[in-house]
C-alpha cells in the first residue's frame, strides 16, 4: 500500500504544569510543558502522529512553522518519502525560502521534527512494528540512507557508518532480548526541580528510593547556598552508592561554572549539564578540561540543535555524555547521525527526556542505540520524569527504573484524543478555566 498522504493537521497542546513548578530550572522557572501536535491523514485511513515539545508560550510560532512545512508533504506517499528519506529530509529543510528562518535550528527545525516524528510513526505504524524495533530490523545501507551526511563528512562517512552498524551486527539478537527482558537503565530528575521545596524533595526522595531509583538529577544554578543544601540532602539520603548529576540549565558564564561547580564537587555529581550557553562549543570544552580532576563530566545537548553542532562538540571534546533529544534536531533522520558520531568518538549517549512525551519518543532511539549501535550499557542511562504519561494511547512502561520496550506499533506520540482537547490552547477546558495564562 503506497499510503499517500492527504492532510497534515498540527495544535497548540499546553499542560499547566507551572502552577506547581513541575519542571523549573534555573532558567526556566515557570515552564508550561506544551507541544505542536501534528497528525498525518492518509488515504487509507492510516494515522501517523508525531510532535515537538515547547514550554507555553511561542508554541503557536511552531504551529504555524509547521503549517508551512506541511505544504511540502501533502499529497506524497509514504513509499516516496521512506524510498528516499534522506532527499525527503532535504527537502524539509533546504527548502531555498524556509530555510532562511533557520537552516536547521530554532523553530523551523523544530517544525521539521514534529512533522518527520509524524512521519517515522507513520512508517512503523504501517510495518506493525514499534519504532526501536523497525530501526533495529533496518538493512544498515538502508539507516544509513536516511541521514543527511552533508556537513558531516569530516567525522564520519557514510560507509563507515554503515561499516560500524554492520559490526554492530554481532550479539544483536542476545541485546534484544536483554532489553526485553531487563530494559534500558533510567534514571529520574522528579525529585528535585528548582522550584520545588526541601520537604518535597525529601518526600519525593524517598519515595523514589523506595521504588528501586539509584540514580537521581538534581537542578541547581540558582543560588549557591540553596545548591549546597539541597545538594547535601540529596546525597546524604541516596547514599555514597547511587548516583547524582546537576543540571544548570545554561545559567553560567565560563569561569563561573567552573568555580561554582568546583563548590558542588565534594557531592560527588557525575556531570554538571548545560553549564553555559548550549552553543558555546568551546566554552564548554574549557569546562570540561577544568572539572575533569575533580572527575566531574559535563553533559549537554537539550538544546543542541543539530547534527553539525554535536560533531563540532565531540571533535572538540567539549562533552563527556551526548544527550540526544527526540523533538529538537530533525527527528530520527538526525538522531541517527548523533548516535554513530558519539559511537565513533566513543562518548556514552544518555538522552534527554521528560517534558510532555519526550520519553515516549525517546525511548526507542535509546533502545536502538544499545541493540544496533554501541552495545554497551556503561556510564548510560536515559532521563525519565514522571508527568503527563496518563495522556499518551501507549505510554512508557518503567520496571524497576529500566524502560520496558514499548511493543505498540509507531512511535508512541499519539495522544489521547480527549487530552488533546481539554489541553488545546487557548479553547481547551482547562485554559478557559485558567483565564490568568
Ligand atoms: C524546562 C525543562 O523542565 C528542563 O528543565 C528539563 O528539560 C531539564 O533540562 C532536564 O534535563 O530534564
Ligand atoms: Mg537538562
Amino acid at each position: 500500500m503506497s499510503h499517500k498522504i492527504t492532510a497534515l493537521t498540527v495544535r497548540d497542546v499546553r499542560f499547566p504544569t507551572s502552577v506547581e513548578q513541575h519542571g523549573s530550572d534555573a532558567m526556566h522557572t515557570d515552564p508550561d510543558y506544551s507541544a505542536a501536535y501534528v497528525v498525518i491523514h492518509t488515504a487509507c485511513g492510516l494515522k501517523g502522529f508525531g510532535f515537538t515539545f515547547t514550554l507555553g508560550k511561542g508554541t503557536q510560532i511552531v504551529v504555524c512553522a509547521v503549517e508551512a512545512v506541511a505544504t511540502l508533504v501533502v499529497g506524497k506517499s509514504l513509499q516516496e518519502i521512506v524510498s528516499d528519506f534522506r532527499g525527503f529530509y532535504r527537502l524539509l529543510t533546504s527548502d531555498g525560502q524556509m530555510r532562511w528562518l533557520g537552516p536547521e535550528k530554532g523553530v523551523i527545525q523544530l517544525a521539521v521534527a514534529a512533522v518527520l516524528n509524524a512521519v517515522w510513526d507513520l512508517w512503523a505504524r504501517a510495518e506493525g512494528k514499534p519504532l526501536w524495533k523497525l530501526l533495529v530490523d533496518m538493512d544498515p545501507r538502508q539507516l544509513a540512507s536516511c541521514i543527511d551526511f552533508r556537513y558531516i563528512t569530516d567525522a564520519l562517512t557514510e560507509e563507515e557508518a554503515v561499516d560500524m552498524i554492520v559490526k554492530a551486527q554481532e550479539g544483536k539478537q542476545q541485546r534484544e532480548d536483554q532489553m526485553l527482558k531487563e530494559g534500558y537503565p533510567a534514571y529520574t530528575t522528579s525529585c528535585a526541580w528548582l522550584g520545588y521545596p526541601d520537604q518535597l524533595l525529601r518526600q519525593l526522595c524517598t519515595d523514589a528510593l523506595k521504588s528501586g531509583w539509584t540514580r537521581f538529577k538534581v537542578k541547581v544554578g540558582g543560588d549557591l547556598e540553596d545548591d549546597v543544601r539541597r545538594c547535601r540532602l540529596i546525597r546524604q539520603m541516596i547514599g555514597p552508592e547511587n548516583t547524582l548529576m546537576i543540571d544548570a540549565n545554561q545559567r553560567w558564564g565560563v569561569a563561573e561554572a567552573i568555580s561554582w561547580v568546583s563548590r558542588l564537587a565534594e557531592f560527588k555529581p557525575l556531570w554538571i549539564e548545560e553549564p553555559t550557553s548550549p552553543d558555546d562549543i568551546l566554552g564548554h570544552a574549557a569546562i570540561s578540561k577544568a572539572l575533569a580532576p575533580l572527575g566531574i563530566g559535563v553533559a549537554t545537548g537539550e538544546q543542541c540543535h543539530s547534527r553539525v553542532m554535536f560533531k563540532q562538540f565531540l571533535q572538540a571534546s567539549a562533552l563527556q555524555f551526548v544527550q540526544i533529544d527526540g523533538c529538537r534536531v530533525g527527528s530520527v533522520n538526525e538522531n541517527l547521525a548523533v548516535l554513530l558520531m558519539a559511537h565513533k568518538f566513543q562518548v556514552p549517549v544518555c538522552p534527554h527526556a521528560g517534558g510532555v512525551g519526550l520519553c515516549e519518543l525517546v525511548q526507542h532511539l535509546i533502545l536502538f542505540d544499545y541493540i544496533s549501535v554501541s552495545g554497551s550499557l556503561s556510564n548510560r542511562m536515559c532521563e525519565y520524569v514522571d508527568h503527563l504519561h496518563e495522556h499518551f494511547t501507549s505510554p512508557v512502561v518503567i520496571r524497576d527504573a529500566h524502560y520496558m520496550p514499548p511493543k505498540d506499533p509507531g512511535f508512541s506520540c499519539e495522544m489521547l484524543e480527549s487530552s488533546v482537547q481539554r489541553h488545546q490552547y487557548p479553547e481547551g477546558e482547562v485554559w478557559k478555566l485558567n483565564i490568568s495564562k
